[in-house]
């Protein structure tokens, strides 16, 4: 395997994690597998450079990988070890730029499986000095004679302010951690999220807050959120004396916490809770007798700023977040990579706080700071594992040391610690860590894209071929990787900048998940051979897929013929490999969503089932509720009916008795006339008709009231009777056709001189009308 194409852009390390319990490895009883194997070395003094991944025995056919790096430590290996042999030194010396100039940035990065050791690695744990650390370490005690002090120095702050191209809020370190961190003799329960080495010393409970009482929430029973340390002393009691007629303008700032008009001095933002100060620090390893070369003739000051990138957006890690107008949730602002007016050439993170440290000791606190902010979640793959990729960024700030000191120039070390790959299966996280795990796994496969493109082609001066402004962490980690002309505008000048050296650390666990260190170590090695178990039938097809080439491009330069079949081969085993693992993923998956179907379809079921027993009750209910109704109504209209029949009935006999007495009245006074008068013809006439008139009556009663039948013999005989009184009447009358004065009289309420008979018709006509109407009422 050739590995004279390493990578152009970055050196990659590989540091192989120690095996014994971790978080990551479900409770099993026998040993898992170790799958990596570290290749001897050609020679006995030579570091080793290869491993091997042997994949699992399983069912799938899946190739034996060897892959090339740069180094390879193996679990012995100390942190003292990575940090002389992975050429931090030289990339801490190239940011110093001893021969004059601005000199070179620096990147220091470390890539692994989450609980691989990254963490461990870079930051260190609590008796072991991290990278950083040991890096800034280094820094500080080179540039000892020349780092400028900021409590002395009085016009440091503001040039360097005025000369930040990046819109930064420009801070001392003693401003910024008074506002970060108790007094040490005022503990407060504070607790970072993410525990660092650093803080020897646990957090405090509130019953052992000293502090005022002021400043102890009783509710939550930690230090309260009245940000500034209303503890033994002023927050100004630190303001240095250069600062000391800015005094009550600082105090204004931290009071109404909105800087004045014109003002570059930020004010301090309040915290909720302060931190505890770190009162032992980690000293190992000890490297006090290592030093790197600087400028002489430079005289340097050291700016800390730290920044994460979370879901693809970057946030200050040194400005807390404030609570919002709306609603009460503390929240932090996204800031922004772009070019700025003095930066018009090169992005920068726009509006990060960055703090002057003189002292190491100041650099550590404002990291430690930092970290408490930095998001970390527990997932199920590491309790304590990084949600975000961390950045922290060491400005040496590099001027021509005169009396008539020049602009401030310089580079930068940027160490970052990248979040741990996961799978969102194994992670069993849910909601908002899952989209976080989904953030991360795109963010370091745009990070792998960039890590092969920049080792095929093999020369760092193709910024183009680089397809780093995926996302906002390939952007942080290559923008400065390709030689860029800077021209600030302030100088109306420009110059040219050398591209970044940068320093990959890949962490690995030999006993971890093989399938994401195999991605993984896929992503970054410098070279990389296969040896083919098995070529499957299909594997022609395969080799005739132009896509094969698409993802796994060769790594050398061109190659002879049968290079050529061989590196097609590895091509064509690597595709199989990843498509049987993906048919695995696709089949699990089906039969999940095959699982849920049958759920679901059960559910359905049973809901349908459950919906028609509701609509069968509804409508019994609705039924039986209408039945009932309509025999009330039912009822009800008899009742009414009975009534009204009974009504007419009376109605009708009344009729009847009022017109049978006005017969009688009228046969009594036909008696009466016949007495005085002969008998005519024309009574016995009009006596027929009558007769007539009164059967018809009878008849037309009779077919109009049906339900009246039954009484109608009662009616009838009293009729028969009524007629035989009429007509004997009616023989009266023949008698005598005029009544006297006196009848009249005695008839009362039936006035008028009119022949008795007209009255009966009368009667008789209005009778008919009634039982015409009534009737009409009946129905
Ligand atoms: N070289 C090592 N020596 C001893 N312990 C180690 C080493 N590497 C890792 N560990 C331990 O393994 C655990 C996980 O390591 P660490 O937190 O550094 O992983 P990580 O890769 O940073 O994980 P994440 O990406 O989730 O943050 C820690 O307890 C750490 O102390």
């Amino acid at each position: 395997m050739d590995q004279s194409s390493k990578s152009a852009l970055f050196e990659v390390y590989l540091r192989l994690r120690p095996g014994g319990p971790t978080n990551n490895s479900s409770f099993s009883l026998t040993a898992p597998d170790r799958f990596l194997t570290v290749e001897e070395p050609p020679t006995e003094d030579a570091p080793p450079t290869h491993i091997t991944l042997n994949p699992p025995n399983d069912n799938r056919r899946r190739a034996v990988e060897k892959f090339a790096f740069t180094k390879v430590f193996e679990e012995e290996a100390s942190q003292l070890d990575l940090f002389g042999g992975t050429g931090v030194l030289p990339l801490v010396e190239g940011v110093l730029g001893p021969q004059g100039g601005d000199g070179r940035d620096g990147l220091l990065a470390t890539l692994g499986v989450t609980g691989s050791g990254k963490t461990h690695t870079i930051m260190g744990s609590k008796s072991q000095r991290g990278l950083t650390q040991l890096a800034l370490d280094v820094l500080y005690r080179s540039i000892s004679n020349n780092i400028l002090d900021p409590n002395t120095t009085t016009s440091l702050h503001a040039t360097i302010a005025a000369s930040d191209p990046s819109e930064a809020q420009v801070m001392s370190a003693q401003m910024f951690l008074d506002t970060m961190f108790s007094d040490p003799a005022a503990p407060s329960r504070a607790s970072s999220r993410a525990p660092t080495p650093m803080v020897l010393a646990g957090t405090l409970p509130i019953a052992q807050c000293k502090s005022p009482p002021s400043t102890c929430n009783v509710e939550d029973g930690v230090l309260g959120t009245a940000a500034l340390p209303t503890v033994s002393r002023s927050p100004f009691s630190n303001i240095p004396s250069y600062m000391q007629s800015t005094f009550a303008q600082a105090r204004k700032y931290v009071f109404t916490k909105s800087p004045l008009k014109g003002e570059s001095y930020p004010p301090p933002t309040p915290r909720r809770h302060l931190l505890q100060r770190p009162s032992v620090l980690p000293q190992l390893p000890n490297i006090s007798n290592v030093t790197v070369n600087a400028d002489q003739h430079a005289e340097y000051a050291i700016l800390i700023s730290m920044y994460e990138v979370y879901n693809d957006r970057i946030f200050d890690l040194l400005t807390p977040a404030l609570p919002g107008k709306s609603t009460k949730e503390f929240r932090r602002r996204p800031l922004l990579f772009k070019p700025t007016e003095q930066s018009p050439d090169r992005k920068v993170v726009a509006g990060l706080r960055k703090i002057i440290c003189g002292t190491m000791r100041e650099a550590l606190m404002v990291l430690e700071a930092g970290l408490h902010e930095r998001r970390v979640a527990g997932t199920g793959s590491n309790s304590v594992s990084s949600r975000s990729h961390g950045f922290f960024c060491v400005e040496v700030k590099k001027r021509r040391r005169s009396r008539a000191p020049g602009a401030w120039g310089g580079s930068a070390l940027t160490i970052v610690d990248l979040a741990g790959s996961e799978r969102a299966r194994d992670a069993k996280t849910q909601g908002a860590t899952l989209q976080e795990a989904g953030k991360i796994n795109e963010s370091l496969m745009y990070l792998g894209q960039c890590l092969q493109m920049q080792s095929d082609i093999g020369s760092s001066t193709k910024p183009n071929l680089v397809p780093f402004r995926q996302c906002k962490l390939t952007e942080l980690l290559f923008s400065n990787s390709f030689p860029s002309t800077s021209t600030p505008s302030h100088h109306h000048s420009s110059h040219n900048r050398n591209p970044q050296k940068a320093i990959m650390i890949v962490t690995a666990d030999p006993l971890g998940d093989f399938n994401a260190t195999s991605q993984i170590l896929r992503y970054s090695a410098l070279a990389r051979e296969i040896t083919v178990p098995r070529i499957p039938s299909v594997t022609s097809t395969i080799l005739a897929q132009s896509t094969a080439s698409h993802y796994f491009a060769p790594r050398t330069g061109r190659a002879s013929p049968t290079e050529t079949e061989r590196e097609t081969m590895e091509i064509a085993a690597l595709e199989i490999a990843r498509l049987s693992e993906e048919i695995d993923g696709l089949r699990d998956a089906l039969r999940d969503e095959q699982d849920r179907r049958v759920e679901s379809d059960a559910h359905l079921e049973s809901m349908t089932d459950r919906i028609m027993e509701v609509e069968m009750t509804v409508r019994e209910e609705v039924f039986a509720e209408m039945e009932a109704k309509m025999q009330e109504e039912m009822r009800r209209w008899k009742v009414n009916l009975a009534a009204e029949s009974d009504r007419n009935d009376e109605h009708l006999d009344r009729k009847l008795e009022i017109l049978t007495k006005t017969m009688d009245l009228g046969a009594d006074e036909e008696d009466k006339e016949n007495a005085n008068s002969g008998p005519g013809e024309d009574l016995e006439l009009e006596n027929d008709q009558l007769r007539r008139e009164v059967a018809q009556l009878r008849r037309e009663l009779g077919s109009r009231s049906p339900s009246k039948s039954q009484r109608m013999p009662l009616r009838e005989s009293r009729s028969n009777r009524t007629l035989n009184d009429i007509g004997r009447s009616m023989e009266n009358l023949r008698i005598s056709n005029a009544p006297t004065p006196q009848q009249d009289k005695a008839r009362g309420g039936v006035s008028g001189s009119g022949s008795p008979l007209k009255k009966v018709r009368k009667f008789t006509g209005k009778k008919w009308d009634m039982g015409a109407g009534d009737e009409g009422d009946m129905l």
